[in-house]
């Protein structure tokens, strides 16, 4: 059981013998040219966890997942996801080119229990990405043809749980197992402690290129009382720099105007009026100038662009954190892709790997960033969430969290 959530995991059904339906999130970075794969994070995350899990306790294994959406170039077949998988756990892993046809049921009853099978794309159904409730989904083929084959269904894919999708809610009512898997599991017991009751200080740290969900974040932890401040890099701190009356440089303010940034600006001049200094932003900046790393005081931006926060920022930000018992960081402080422009994001990193804090890092790039600095190891939760992890920490819960509260048994 999921302490605090009321949610059945792997400790409470005997899986031995049965078939069991896993619901992983295997959607993975695609190279839009060869179609292969370019990184198996999700897949190792289930792989070595929930799938061996369920291999080792020789249950009949069989996996759904979804990979990228029709008619982006990332939407292909799960193949490959299978043959990696294979080489993960200690078992025979067949892959089926069906998802609930004839060939799909009889693969599955002919399965043996420490086997594994894994379906089709299951959005190659086009019932599949439509949002609806549980009874909705569940009369759908997908799960009228599905369900009857499955004692038991674990839900375990965290980084699609923002989407009330068939194979995500629809075996819910009609199962007679519904829990969660491990990376679930391990993603609520993480979440429940940073968002829906964190030690303090609570100091959450929002970067990156995304400020479109900045506003909502912000509004949200500090809002409910969740964050005590919220540290700001990225085009994060330079939208919300120019909301305050900054000047940043036309090349910065183009940036944000290119990304429809600017329309989020009164709303972020009220937070900033609302919330004053529990809304941390830098008081220095590094810019590019002939193609090397220049420090700047806000007060006195250059028209170049920004690609840092500045040391004496970092510094602070360092100390912040060094206080804190709860660290959240989504979005990197600088264009760590370019060392020149990484310091930011590793003195952040830095100060939360050597903190007495329980640190949580999300999102593609911060885990990318995290593990190309050397921190991914050092922090107490690495979220496998994308989109996931940010509506979770705005509304402190998520639609397929709702159905595994109301349904899991
Ligand atoms: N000042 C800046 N100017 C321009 N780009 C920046 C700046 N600071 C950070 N970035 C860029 O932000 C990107 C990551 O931002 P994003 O919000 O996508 O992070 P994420 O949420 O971890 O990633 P994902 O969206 O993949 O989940 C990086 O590629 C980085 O280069
Ligand atoms: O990568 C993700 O964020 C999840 O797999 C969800 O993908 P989606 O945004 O296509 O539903």
């Amino acid at each position: 059981m999921i302490e605090g959530l009321g949610i059945k995991t792997l400790d409470d059904v005997d899986v031995r013998g049965k078939t069991v339906g896993v619901r992983v999130d295997f959607n993975s970075p695609v190279d839009p040219q060869t179609k292969r794969l370019l990184d198996d994070t999700r897949i190792r995350a289930h792989a070595e966890t929930t799938i061996r899990e369920l291999v080792e306790k020789k249950a009949k294994v069989v996996v759904l997942s979804h990979q990228g959406r029709k008619g982006d170039p990332d939407f292909t077949s799960l193949r490959e996801h299978a043959e990696v998988l294979s080489r993960l756990v200690p078992a025979r892993v067949k892959f089926v080119d069906d998802i609930f046809g004839e060939k799909a049921v009889k693969e599955i009853k002919a399965l043996s229990p420490g086997e594994v099978l894994v379906l089709e794309n299951v959005r190659m159904w086009d019932g599949e990405a439509k949002n609806a409730s549980p009874e909705e989904h569940a009369k759908t083929p997908l799960v009228q043809a599905l369900a009857p084959l499955l004692e038991v269904y674990v839900v375990d894919a965290f980084s699609a749980a923002h989407r009330p999708h068939a194979s995500l809610v629809g075996f819910a009512p009609v199962v007679k197992h519904f829990v969660a898997g491990r990376v679930m599991e391990r993603e609520l017991q993480a979440l429940y402690r940073v968002r829906n009751n964190p030690e303090r200080p609570c100091v959450y740290v929002i970067g990156g290129a995304k400020a479109e969900d900045t506003a909502e974040i912000i509004s949200s932890v500090l809002g409910n009382n969740i964050a005590d401040k919220v540290l700001t890099g990225g085009l994060a701190a330079n939208l919300l720099l120019h909301s305050s009356g900054k000047k940043i440089g036309d090349v910065n303010v183009s940036v944000l105007k290119e990304k429809g940034f600017l329309d989020l600006e009164p709303e972020l001049k009220k937070l900033l009026d609302k919330y004053g200094d529990r809304i941390v932003l830098p008081v220095d900046l590094a810019v590019e100038e002939s193609g090397k790393r220049v420090e700047v005081g806000v007060d006195s931006v250059p028209n170049l662009p920004i690609k840092d926060i500045g040391s004496r920022t970092a510094e602070e930000y360092a100390r912040i954190i060094s206080e804190a018992r709860t660290v959240v960081m989504n979005g990197p402080m600088g264009v760590f892709e370019d060392e020149k422009f990484s310091l930011g994001t590793k003195k952040v990193f830095e100060a939360m790997a050597s903190s007495k804090a329980f640190t949580l890092i999300g999102g593609g790039h911060t885990i990318a960033a995290a593990s190309k600095l050397g921190f991914a190891d050092k922090l107490s939760h690495v979220s496998t969430g994308g989109g996931a992890l940010i509506e979770y920490l705005i509304k402190g819960t998520l639609p397929v969290i709702e159905v595994l509260k109301k349904y899991s048994k």
